[in-house]
Parts: C-alpha cells; structure tokens; sequence
C-alpha cells in the first residue's frame, strides 16, 4: 500500500461523474490510501469496492478535514468535482479548501479532463521532480 493520499470528493450533481472517472482509473488509484468526504466516500466504497476513509460529510466540515490534512502536508492529490452551477451553504469551505491547495502546491482536479490529466502524468507517478511548496517563512 502507497503511503502516499489522494482525497475525492463531489457535489451532488458531480457525483455519478467522479464514480465514472473512479471506476476508469481504478487501477491507478488502488494504490493510493484514499480519504473522501462521508457521501462521496460512501458512494465510491459501496460502487467500487476501494477502501476509503470518510470523513464528515462537506456540509458538517468535511472539506475543512481534508484541508487540515493539506496544512499537515498530508495530501498528495485532490480530486474535487464541484458543481459550478448550483451553490452550497458551505461555500466558504469548498473556497477555503480550493486556496490551500494552492498554497502548499496539491494537485487539484475539479473536472474529469484535468483529474485525467493528472493522474496520466509521470509527475503524478513520480512526484519527486514536483516543484517544491514555497518556503513562506512563518
Ligand atoms: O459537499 C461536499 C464537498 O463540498 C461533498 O460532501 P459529501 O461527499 O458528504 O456529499
């Protein structure tokens, strides 16, 4: 079993698409320890078979675990399938989990295109020659 986490999450709508994405990569990602906020979590377990560690459903802070997990530097990916055309009353969470993966430089998909691109990538195979996160001084 890697050691390296991958985190997949969805909203509602986006749902069925991660599971279809999921289920195409399932080879590349049984490797991988696989954390998920509780519905998506569900919904990939019992859909697929894979382990997946569910934390708290988005709404009740879910998000904000896996965000913990990114500030820990504990997080080698996330695939987070958003929906762009509804809003939720956790916005503010989805935002703030979006931002720190761009401050400790996560991989981030939030569409089945960029989630491929990732996880065909030799950097995501080898994430040694990944840039390095930014020393922030603090
Ligand atoms: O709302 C979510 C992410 O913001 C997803 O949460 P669930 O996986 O519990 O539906």
């Amino acid at each position: 079993m890697s050691s390296r986490t991958i985190a997949l999450v969805a909203h509602d709508h986006k749902k069925a698409e991660l599971l279809e994405w999921v289920k195409q990569h399932i080879d590349t990602l049984r490797p991988f320890r696989i954390v998920a906020t509780g519905t998506t979590g569900a919904l990939i377990h019992d859909n697929t078979g894979l382990e997946v560690h569910r934390f708290k459903s988005g709404p009740l802070g879910g998000d904000q675990q896996i965000g913990a997990l990114i500030a820990d530097g504990n997080l080698d990916g996330l695939f987070f399938f958003w929906d762009p055309l509804n809003p939720a009353p956790h916005d503010p969470d989805v935002k703030a989990l979006l931002r720190l993966c761009s401050v400790w430089n996560v991989p981030v998909a939030c569409s089945p295109a960029t989630a491929d691109l990732i996880v065909t990538s030799p950097l995501f195979s080898d994430p040694s020659h990944l840039r390095k996160v930014p020393n922030y001084g603090k």
